[in-house]
């Protein structure tokens, strides 16, 4: 089957995922795709219809070896008719337990067909200098398999006469979901010195949890430690306070320094 246009659509605070499924997206060599940035809390405010003219293709990381919670409300106002579809989740190469599995589900039942399904590695949102996991990831060799993923897409999506003619997509995990996709609520980042208040950080919060007037303030209750305040600062004037995150920084650090590879399932 033919389809017209291809839809992206990723939320990704730090930036891996969107590199990952911009990756995908060169593969598939598709002239016509539209880029949905859902990382903003304005841009999930429209909800998103699709048909079997296009192609879905849909990159989260994994929190808490699920797909984030802030996204089910969104995720659910998607509206497709045997849209052809690409679940994509990013992890920091610890694991990804039920993640795929359960953006596979979610798509599957607002409507779309899933064809292939893939978990690639990003750098650890805990990450820091002192203590780096997955630095640097998705690298050169994770770029050149979502590449590769993106032609293997293209051929699977030739192959088949119509959308409703894909068949059911087996992807890893359990039914129910394992574990608890609830954050932790926690005071971890220190503002400092350093900062010229250029406001980068409250614009690309995810959630809107830095205060416009005053960025040293951070609602923690609204806060999902995704770190993006962090790593996005041109000062590197942020920096985590010790505690949790900081603790779980070095934990990863220390037990996940064992490379894990890209996977995709067809
Ligand atoms: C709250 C939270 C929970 C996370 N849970 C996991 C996890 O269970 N397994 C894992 O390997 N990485 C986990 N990560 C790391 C992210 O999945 C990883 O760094 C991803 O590349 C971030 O994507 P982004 O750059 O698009 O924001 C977690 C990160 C955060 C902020």
């Amino acid at each position: 089957m033919e389809v017209e246009s291809v839809i992206l659509v990723y939320f990704s605070p730090t930036r891996t995922t969107k590199a990952v499924v911009q990756g995908i997206a060169r593969g598939l060599n598709r002239g016509n795709v539209e880029m949905l940035d859902i990382t903003r809390p304005d841009a999930r405010r429209e909800p998103l219809r699709t048909s079997e003219n296009e192609l879905l293709i849909i990159g989260v990381p994994v929190y808490m070896g699920r797909v984030p919670a802030l996204l089910n409300e969104w995720l659910h106002t998607i509206s497709a008719r045997n849209t052809p579809a690409v679940p994509v989740v990013v992890y920091g190469n610890r694991v990804y337990d039920d993640a795929l599995i359960e953006l596979g589900d979610i798509l599957l039942q607002r409507g779309c067909r899933p064809i292939a399904g893939a978990a690639y590695i990003g750098e650890h949102s805990f990450s820091t200098d002192e203590t780096p996991t997955a630095g640097g990831r998705p690298d050169a060799g994770d770029l050149s398999h979502a590449e590769s993923f993106g032609r293997t897409i293209r051929e699977k999506l030739a192959a088949v006469p119509s959308a409703d003619r894909i068949a059911d997509l087996s992807l890893p995990g359990t039914r129910p979901y394992r574990g608890d996709s609830r954050l932790w609520t926690v005071d971890f980042i220190a503002g400092g010195d350093a900062c010229v208040r250029c406001g980068i950080c409250a614009e690309g919060c995810p959630v809107g949890a830095i205060d416009p007037e005053d960025y040293a303030l951070v609602d923690t209750t609204t806060c999902i430690t995704c770190c993006a305040c962090i790593k996005n600062c041109p000062e590197n004037a942020r920096t985590m306070k010790p505690g949790p995150v900081s603790d779980a920084s070095m934990r990863l650090h220390t037990l996940y320094r064992e490379r894990k590879e890209p996977e995709h399932f067809l």
